[in-house]
């Protein structure tokens, strides 16, 4: 049976999946990876990343996924027998139709978190061996799957049943969601956290092989992947969505009901077509969804009042909403414009300051996309405030590992950060430091001043970093980040005078981060924390021309930043010509988002002298 792709659709309208045949593989699908959709692209950098004569989706995003899923699918075929089905042409020779119940036996975890099933070659090679695609699924598992649909080599099948768990990784009593298995949101809560660190770390070393088009021997040993503090409750901002009654609904209500404008609903007369929630993994279906355990308590518990509310007046939408949800500090107290004294920490006993710290151990949760969010950061404590429609980091446990590991990863090779600097937060770091061995120590009198904050944001990165050097920029195309990283600093330079003393040493620009490159560039460290799509191409050579000492890239898409950090490398080492050049001194993932397949990486480059 040779079904192609097309043949195996349903009529659009009941399409049960994504159109481009790329659904839900080699992309985080957290919620707000749902939502927020992602539109990068992995550009070929060797003619071998592409899927040869790989169907145009038209979608970058789709690509990028395709690419990342099609390196899945060669390693573990392996790739001789993908060379051997694509030159005899049989790389669409699915041996299933839509709907086909298998049987698969899952070989590996792909990097978008799901099982890489085979299907051996049978009929005396006739039939070339398959992949396919099973979410929810572990390397050993023999399970039941339907496919729903057939791309190049792989069909992809939605899990019906674990015949044999892999019972070493498998435990459902982990299980903390009623609706893992369905929602598109986690990946991997069967799992022990360990074993989820240690999925990520493969997908970091996956990546810099497939994408940086570096040779081995330049790419550091990958650490282990940096947990998160916490592992449920985390996550600081959801994006639930629902769609509009459809127009049938509508057309059905009676005269007197249209009239009524709240609608009272209970568990029995809920309309079916009315869910507020996440994504069905795999399609665009809207689940249903009261509880979401990887959000904060606060946000949780604004869930049920919100859905009621959108309930009762569901008839008043014409359009599907994405709503809002973000865990923010209290702001009813302000935070003073000056330093008050030296005693006015937060953590102080004054009777104004008291308040302030009550406020700042108080959640609540914004809803309204131009409200101000507030967090604290760390164990300093460094206060942020920003739009809430606006970018910021969404797991806020995890920040204070990650700042201080770029810290110190910067200042390494120095023996650690300046010993002026009035931080109290230079506890010992709890991971290893770069181990390549390609840095020798360096002396005090090379120790880098100036920090470029690359898509700054709000200034996580500027002002954390803040103490350690003399002047800090920041570039970014939001205004209104731009506008509140202003007000971060004056608002830390209130509350911690000696921690921040100076607020005019950082300075933030609206605008491309390509603009940044007029401040010095000697003793520069610059971090680059993009959005998923990576750098362009303008600032990568720019970045070459410049030529700081340390580039810190920080990524939550570590397949782009492969690719531009191989960029980097290679581009510095040309116009370096055998007298300087970067080296890759570190890659670590990080663990922003627990229980999905979703990884931020960190890579640390340094220019040194070769010669
Ligand atoms: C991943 S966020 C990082 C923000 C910040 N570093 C943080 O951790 O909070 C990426 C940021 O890049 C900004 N951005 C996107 N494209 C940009 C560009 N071409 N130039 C400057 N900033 C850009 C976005 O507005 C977003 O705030």
């Amino acid at each position: 049976m040779q079904n192609t792709e097309s043949e195996m659709k349903p009529p659009a309208a009941k399409r049960p999946r994504l159109d481009e045949g790329i659904v839900a593989v080699g992309e985080p699908q957290t919620p707000q990876a749902i939502l927020e959709t992602p539109q990068e692209t992995i550009p070929n950098q060797k003619a071998a990343q592409q899927p040869p004569g790989a169907q145009k989706s038209g979608k970058k995003s789709g690509r990028a996924k395709q690419d990342v899923l099609w390196h899945d699918i060669q390693e573990v075929l392996g790739k001789d027998v993908v060379d051997k089905v694509l030159e005899a042409g049989k790389e669409f020779e699915a041996p299933f139709k839509f709907k086909d119940e298998i049987t698969v036996e899952i070989k590996a975890v792909g990097s978008g978190g799901e099982g890489v099933g085979v299907i051996e070659a049978h009929d005396e090679g006739e039939r070339a061996p398959w992949c396919v695609i099973v979410p929810f699924t572990l390397p050993g598992e023999k399970v039941r799957a339907k496919v729903y649909r057939n791309a190049r080599l792989h069909s992809y099948a939605d899990l019906v049943e674990v015949v044999q768990p892999n019972t070493e990784l498998r435990d459902m009593t982990r299980v903390k969601c009623q609706y893992f298995g369905e929602c598109a949101g986690c990946q991997y809560q069967m799992l022990a956290y360990d074993s989820q660190l240690d999925l990520k770390r493969s997908v970091v070393v996956k990546a810099y092989q497939n994408f940086s088009d570096l040779p081995q021997s330049v790419i550091p040993s990958i650490g282990s992947t940096i947990g998160s503090p916490l592992q449920y409750n985390y996550r600081t901002k959801i994006t639930p969505h629902f769609d509009a009654p459809p127009k049938k609904a509508r057309a059905a209500r009676t005269a007197k009901e249209s009239a009524e404008t709240d609608v009272n609903m209970n568990e029995e007369t809920i309309p079916d077509w009315l869910n507020i929630g996440f994504n069905k993994i795999g399609t665009r279906k809207v689940m249903d969804i009261e509880d979401c355990p990887i959000a904060t308590p606060v946000i949780r518990n604004a869930l049920k009042p919100a859905r009621e509310a959108i309930r009762s007046n569901i008839w008043s939408y014409k359009k599907g909403v994405s709503l809002l949800f973000r865990d923010s500090l209290d702001r009813s107290v302000e935070i003073p414009e000056k330093p008050l004294d030296s005693s006015s920490l937060p953590e102080a006993s004054s009777s104004v300051d008291l308040t302030l710290s009550e406020a700042f151990n108080n959640h609540v949760c914004i809803t309204d996309h131009n409200a101000t969010v507030r967090e604290k950061v760390g164990d300093a404590g460094w206060v942020f405030e920003y739009t809430a429609g606006s970018f910021f980091q969404n797991n806020n446990s995890v920040l204070g590992p990650l700042t201080r590991y770029v810290r110190d990863a910067i200042f390494a090779p120095w023996g650690g950060i300046p010993s002026t600097t009035t931080d109290s937060t230079t506890s010992v770091p709890s991971y290893d430091l770069p181990t390549t061995g390609a840095i020798a120590p360096l002396s005090e009198a090379t120790k880098p001043t100036h920090l470029v904050d690359a898509y700054c944001g709000s200034g996580l990165f500027s002002i954390t970093l803040s103490p350690y050097f003399d002047q800090i920029a920041g570039i970014e195309l939001s205004t209104a980040s731009i506008a509140s990283a202003t007000r971060n600093v004056q608002i830390n330079h209130a509350l911690y005078p000696s921690l921040m003393p100076s607020p005019t040493k950082c300075q933030f620009l609206s605008g491309d981060a390509s603009n940044i490159f007029a401040v010095v560039r000697e003793k520069t460290v610059l971090v680059i924390d993009p959005p998923r799509k990576g750098c362009d191409e303008k600032f990568i050579n720019q970045v070459i021309d410049w030529g700081c000492q340390v580039v810190v890239y920080v990524s939550c898409n570590v397949h782009t930043q492969a690719r531009d950090v191989g960029q980097l490398i290679k581009g510095m080492e040309k116009k370096g010509e055998g007298k300087t050049k970067y080296v890759l001194e570190s890659v670590r993932g990080f663990d922003l988002f627990p229980q999905t397949a979703h990884v931020e990486s960190v890579a640390v480059l340094r220019l040194v002298e070769t010669s």
